[in-house]
């Protein structure tokens, strides 16, 4: 037997006391002896018995009932009554606190005992059944389940409020009847949901059901069914509320689905930017396999070198937390492709960085689309040429940009002659393939960097940007001309066709867009006019002056195998002596029909078409030779100077055909001076190089046109000439203002401290020559003394008598 810690309650202390010795002889310990209510629970709370053997009659307001209500609802301990009552009253109040026994004075040694043994066991069920509740009740209150059960007898279906929260009802117990309950279950799972209740042993299953506000909600529900008498049944189970659950997991199914079957290519990273998962669209698009990419830092294999997005730690610590934008992708090979790319922070609740995701797009179909639109929308889809919305765009361009650079550009207008013939009589397919052809001749002509449209029909616009001059655009329209001579061949036909071309070239003809067209179709018209088959510029004396350039670049050649050329001589005049010091060889050109051309109307076309050098050695040569012939005829010392032009001065061969020309003509190297202007020494290092080797061989050499350009000075200091030649310009005002007198004086004060030679040019009156011998110039040329002319002008008689003299006052070639 048990031994207990008993609290004796009894009022009469005979009767306690006897029955502490009879406890105490039955093995247990008695904690103490009281007699009233209130002592006994201060006697509990303290001692702390496991049993309690209280007498129902006590001192004191309250009794042991009262005592024993306290004792079993505050501590739950067993009381056993020890009492002589028996009446119905007493033994009501007495069993609605529970008692673990009743025993009724006076009473058996042994009764006591059983009594005390019965108790003792109870308490102990009972204690061990609240702790198995307790944990059941923690179990069920963590897993979220209602409690259900339902009776096949009356049909009775009761659940706790979980249960009923879950059907959406009030905090009240759920009681309904199976069928009620039934009706909520969708109607598909509902023979599921029957099935279980009636099926022996445990089931489990997940059914749909309509909770009161209408929706519908996902429940999971486990039972088991016991069979009761009679063949009736008891089934009792859980029910837990799994919509969420469901819902979730269908988001998942479908995340899931997205991820392995978007044609997007997606990438999970680490928040060390390490790649930890990859969708097969990712592959495909970046042609790497999955292992290959795992672990990897995307930058590194998957983007190109120009238009990145930003780093991972940028775009996690900016406010938004994502970035999209187009960037430039690399696949496995090196293959770039643009790509559109979104960059998205994963942060856990507390907002620490997880994980990005990064998602990668290919649109470069989208952009070979847009490319392919923007081409047909501005190309002929017969031709390929450009159509009309190309021109006004190129044209519009062209403006801005010729009028940035200040240069010019021209507008050809070609118009196929008598296409409507062709058309009217074989058809519009062969028409069709003649355009095409005319077409692929045009593209062939035209330069890089020109623009060909066909404006519809026969008409074709070619803008031709960067000329260097006018006449350029005379010869693109030549070569076009002449590209259309060859027939068009279209199956076994050959068709002569021939194009009528207008030019109008900006900024002379017209410097907006429709005024360049409206001209260049004029032309066009004018063309026609004249007989077609030929081109036309839209003004008549730009076009003249182009077609002379043209006539006399294209007569050079002749000229010089014809001996067309000649040269003038100017004397150059020492002012103070007033005697010839020397000439100034200038070319002139006898055109047997347009009579003598001056060196301004060609020089420049024979410089920029290498005729130069050819021409330019003629000059050397003949000056050279007639000064030496001279020489020879007693006109001993006199200075030959010589133009020379960029091309000629920068030709490698210069000096050493100088010196080969001296040489063979027996003229000494100090005899000769080689004028160059500004614009042909802008190369300093290379310039002074040929100076330097020029000045070593004794050859002078003179600035021409000295003030009239930007760096005069700067040349000054840079290559070593001999002498420079004070430009007209400067001259004409002499003697003039206070400003235009000292601006000569300072020259010749600047050209003294150097130590150079100085020559003023253009000197056309007597006031001129006393202005510039009153400061000091030594050596004039101009009309006041000699007008340029051919060497036999200047005979022997000549040359001796201002060699030497003093007179050289008149203009003799006046
Ligand atoms: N109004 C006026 N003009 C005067 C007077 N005195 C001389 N002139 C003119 O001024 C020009 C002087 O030549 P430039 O400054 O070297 O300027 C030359 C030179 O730059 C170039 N040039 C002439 N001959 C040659 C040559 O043989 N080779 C090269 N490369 N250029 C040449 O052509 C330019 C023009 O030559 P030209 O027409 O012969 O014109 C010559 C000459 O006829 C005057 O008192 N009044």
């Amino acid at each position: 037997m048990q031994a207990e810690r008993i609290l004796i309650v009894e009022d009469e202390p005979v009767v306690a006391l006897d029955l502490r010795q009879t406890l105490e002889e039955m093995g247990h310990q008695v904690e103490g002896i009281h007699s009233s209510v209130p002592s006994v629970l201060a006697a509990i709370e303290r001692e702390q018995p496991s049993m309690v053997l209280m007498d129902i009659h006590l001192g004191g307001a309250r009794d042991g009932v009262d005592a024993a209500q306290e004792i079993y609802q505050r501590w739950g301990l067993p009381v056993i009554y020890l009492t002589a009552f028996a009446d119905d009253r007493t033994i009501e109040r007495a069993a609605a606190t529970k008692p673990f026994g009743y025993l009724l004075k006076p009473f058996q040694n042994k009764e006591l005992a059983a009594v005390i043994q019965v108790a003792h066991t109870r308490h102990q069920t009972e204690c061990a059944l609240a702790a198995s509740e307790a944990r059941l009740a923690i179990a069920v209150e963590a897993a979220e389940l209602g409690i259900w059960e339902w009776e096949s007898q009356l049909d009775k279906l009761q659940g706790d409020e979980r249960f009923n929260r879950m059907l959406g009802g009030a905090l009240c117990h759920f009681h309904t009847h199976l069928h009620a309950f039934l009706a909520r279950v969708h109607p598909d799972d509902r023979a599921t949901v029957e099935q279980g209740l009636n099926q022996p042993g445990f089931f489990s299953c997940a059914f749909r059901a309509l909770r009161d506000n209408g929706e519908q909600a996902t429940l999971e529900m486990h039972g088991q069914l016991r069979p009761l008498p009679g063949g009736h049944r008891e089934v009792i189970g859980a029910i837990r509320d799994i919509t969420e659950r469901v819902q979730m997991e269908e988001q998942l199914r479908q995340a899931s689905v997205v991820f392995s079957t978007t044609a997007e290519g997606i990438m999970i990273l680490d928040e060390q930017y390490r790649i930890r998962s990859v969708n097969p669209a990712l592959s495909r698009l970046t042609e790497y396999r999955e292992s290959e990419l795992l672990g990897q830092l995307p930058d590194s294999l998957l983007l190109g070198s120009e238009a990145r997005p930003p780093s991972y730690a940028a775009i996690a610590a900016s406010s938004e937390g994502y970035w999209s934008g187009e960037v430039c992708a690399r696949r496995r090979h090196g293959e770039l492709f643009p790509s559109l790319q979104h960059i998205c922070a994963v942060r856990d609740a507390s907002g620490k960085v997880l994980q990005y995701v990064h998602t990668l797009a290919d649109i470069s179909a989208m952009r070979e689309a847009e490319r392919q639109l923007a081409h047909l929308a501005y190309h002929d889809a017969l031709t390929g040429l450009g159509n009309r919305y190309l021109l006004n765009d190129t044209l519009e361009s062209e403006i801005a940009r010729a009028q940035r650079n200040e240069r010019i550009f021209a507008v050809i207008f070609l118009d196929l002659d008598g296409f409507k013939s062709i058309n009217d009589t074989v058809g519009h397919h062969v028409g069709d393939r003649v355009i095409q052809e005319i077409a692929r001749r045009l593209t062939l002509q035209i330069r890089r960097q020109d623009t060909a449209v066909r404006l519809g029909g026969d008409e074709f616009v070619v803008v031709c940007p960067d000329l260097h001059h006018a006449e350029e655009s005379l010869v693109i329209a030549q070569k076009l001309l002449k590209a259309m001579d060859e027939p068009v061949q279209i199956d076994t036909l050959r068709y002569n066709i021939s194009v009528s071309i207008g030019v109008a070239l900006y900024p002379e003809d017209g410097n907006n867009l429709n005024a360049l067209l409206s001209a260049a179709d004029s032309a066009m018209y004018e063309a026609k006019r004249q007989g077609k088959g030929r081109y036309c510029g839209y003004l008549p004396t730009i076009a003249a002056r182009i077609r002379e350039r043209l006539e006399i670049e294209q007569g050079l050649h002749a000229a010089l195998a014809e001996n067309q050329f000649e040269l003038h001589y100017q004397p150059v005049v020492d002012l103070k002596r007033r005697c010839l010091i020397g000439f100034e060889a200038l070319v002139r050109w006898r055109h047997p029909e347009r009579g003598m051309i001056a060196p301004d109307q060609f020089i420049g076309i024979a410089e920029e078409s290498g005729f130069i050098e050819p021409l330019g050695r003629w000059i050397l040569n003949t000056a050279i030779a007639q000064a030496a012939a001279w020489q020879q005829a007693g006109a001993k010392g006199l200075l030959m100077a010589v133009n020379v032009s960029a091309r000629q001065f920068n030709d490698e061969q210069l000096v050493d055909g100088i010196v080969t020309m001296l040489a063979r003509h027996g003229l000494a190297a100090r005899q000769l001076e080689i004028e160059v202007t500004e614009s042909t020494v802008q190369e300093f290092h290379r310039s002074k190089r040929i100076v330097d080797t020029l000045r070593e061989r004794g050859i002078a050499v003179a600035l021409d046109d000295f003030g009239t350009g930007y760096s005069s000075l700067s040349l000054l200091k840079h290559l070593p000439i001999n002498r420079v030649k004070i430009d007209r310009s400067f001259v004409i005002a002499l003697p003039g203002t206070a400003r235009d007198a000292g601006l000569i004086s300072a020259i010749m004060q600047m050209a003294n401290s150097l130590d150079l030679e100085v020559t003023a040019e253009g000197i056309e009156t007597p006031e001129q020559a006393a202005f510039l011998n009153a400061v000091g110039c030594p050596a004039v040329q101009g009309y006041l003394f000699s007008r340029p002319a051919p060497a036999s002008h200047f005979t022997t008689e000549w040359l001796c008598h201002y060699r030497e003299s003093d007179s050289f006052q008149v203009n003799p070639a006046a």
